[in-house]
């Protein structure tokens, strides 16, 4: 997943980007970039690690203008390289700059047909920089020398024609302004806001409602899939719907564990469909163990947490945090590879001895992914004392790659791919284990806003949404993406050049 913010200000936008970038940090801790528009020439910094470490200050200062557009990137096509961090630019028509959340399905074929038909050359491997050169093509369909907001929306809906996949995209343009879109399944999400100055009304958009709050914006309202939103470097707001058949298909894995607590996506507020997942477990758990000696219930932080307490509610037991995390350490499984996601578990979290001597603990996870973290933290529960271990994941098993802007390409690194409850159980280590049903965490998410008719499910039940994703498709990503084709890989790439950036 990535994360992106927008503004159109009266002001200086840099520190606001910043600030929101910062606020969306859990959905990409690769790398980071902003790009301001500033005497018609775009200012841009972008480098791999966090938000804090990649803007100095000297950085900031040269961060000047007041539109701009930032990024915090999870790679899930391409490499990890610098030059692949976003947001890219080109320079026709006009100078465009873009960044993408999300993922293309059809990158190869959006490539080629970008050099046979406009002898467009893509410098990376990134699926965004294809993405950037689509929406430019299309833009180059119109010869006036200044764009109207219809030439805009044209340009978006042939976007959306070509363009399969995820994609919430934020891009500007140089003498015209920020424009916004989601693709026809709203996939990813993407918010829009507005703050009241003394130059006039200001205008955000970000992957989260969370990057409004801490910037000072209005929630307004959701983008829609499919449409666009164009915001004039004078502030003026035109939006369009672009896609001739949008049907809303939100990732319910946002839910589940990408999105900040705080945050309203879609009209669903992670925390509350995290709570109800917390109670569909707990009387799943009540329902089939009922008998089950259990002393306490202990979330494994930081995601699980809200679904534990809501847990140990219904089941009428105690919750204690009996782990500890370390603040310093990120979230682990958006780490980039298999061996330091296992390292980052133990230095991320460590038992408090009391919370489990001679107990039954019930240890709660919001997902079961590769199982690097059920399988640690349960020998780490019985390091500490415990008795018995049992494990409830608030998702069901995850069985399929996927696809959309999650970088999950190998069914085989899959802990459930091929493996029935008692299998997975058996290989965490855990003394009984527990799945929600798919029914119970739609029903959970969808609760908030029954207005959705489906969710984008497809890693639980291999049902794509955009219709184009087959068995040859999920096995050319396993040979490009898994963590053992990236590590072969890292031996033999030469970094790119990087020839976006000023020296470090
Ligand atoms: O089965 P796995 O492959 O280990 O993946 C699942 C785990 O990874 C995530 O935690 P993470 O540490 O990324 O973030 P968090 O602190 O927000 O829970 C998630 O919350 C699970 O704990
Ligand atoms: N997680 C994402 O949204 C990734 C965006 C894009 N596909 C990249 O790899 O940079
Ligand atoms: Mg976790």
């Amino acid at each position: 997943m990535c994360g992106i913010v927008g503004i159109v200000g009266k002001s200086p936008v840099n520190q606001a980007i910043y600030d929101g970038l910062t606020v969306l940090q859990h959905r990409g801790q690769d790398a980071a970039g902003i790009v301001t528009i500033s005497d018609n020439t775009f200012r841009l910094r972008k480098a791999n690690g966090l938000v804090k470490d990649v803007f100095e200050r000297r950085h900031m200062e040269r961060l000047s203008g007041n539109i701009g557009v930032g990024h915090v990137r999870y790679p899930t096509a391409g490499s990890s390289s610098s030059a692949e961090a976003q947001p890219f630019y080109v320079n026709s028509p006009f100078g465009i700059a873009a960044a993408h959340n999300g993922n293309l399905t059809n990158a190869q074929e959006l490539k080629e047909s970008l050099f046979k038909e406009a002898r467009r050359h893509i410098n990376t491997t990134s699926d965004s920089e294809i993405l950037l050169n689509v929406f430019a093509h299309a833009l180059t369909a119109c010869t006036a020398i200044s764009l109207q907001p219809q030439d805009i929306f044209k340009a978006v809906s042939e976007t959306h024609r070509r363009c399969r996949g995820a994609y919430a995209v934020m891009s500007i343009i140089i003498g015209h302004g920020l424009v916004a879109f989601r693709d026809p399944y709203g996939i990813r999400p993407l918010v829009l806001g507005r703050r009241e100055g003394p130059e006039g009304v200001e205008y955000m958009v970000a992957s989260e409602s969370v990057a409004l709050d801490v910037v000072g914006f209005e929630f307004m309202r959701d983008v829609a899939p499919g449409e666009a939103v164009y915001i004039t470097e004078e502030g003026e707001l035109f939006t369009q719907q672009c896609a001739d058949n949008p049907v809303h298909c939100p990732c319910i894995f946002e839910y589940v564990y990408f999105a900040r607590p705080d945050s309203t996506m879609d009209g669903i507020s992670v925390y509350a469909a995290r709570v109800h997942m917390g109670r569909k477990l707990g009387e799943k758990i009540k329902k089939e163990w009922g008998e089950l000696d259990i002393d306490v219930v202990i979330p494994i932080p930081e995601t699980s947490c809200d679904i534990a307490l809501e847990i140990a509610g219904v089941l009428d037991l105690p919750y204690r945090q009996g782990f500890v995390k370390n603040r310093y350490i990120g979230r682990t499984f958006i780490m980039p590879g298999q061996t330091i996601r296992r390292k980052s578990v133990r230095r991320k979290l460590n038992a408090i001895n009391a919370e489990f001597k001679g107990k039954n603990v019930l240890l709660v996870d919001d997902s079961i992914v590769r199982g690097t973290t059920s399988e640690q933290i349960i020998q780490m529960a019985r390091d500490a004392g415990a008795n018995k271990v049992y494990f409830a994941s608030a998702a069901p098993e995850i069985r399929f790659p996927n696809v959309y802007g999650i970088d999950m390409p190998s069914a085989n690194e899959l802990i459930a791919h091929g493996r029935e409850v008692d299998n997975i159980c058996e290989q965490i280590g855990a003394d009984g284990l527990i799945f929600q049903a798919i029914g119970d965490l739609i029903d959970a998410v969808r609760q908030e806003n029954p207005t959705v008719q489906r969710f984008e499910t497809s890693v639980f039940d291999g049902d794509y949404v955009t219709g184009d994703v087959d068995q040859a498709y999920l096995d050319a990503l396993d040979e490009a993406r898994s963590d053992t084709a990236k590590a072969s890989r890292a031996n033999i790439e030469d970094p790119n050049l990087e020839m976006h950036n000023e020296e470090a």
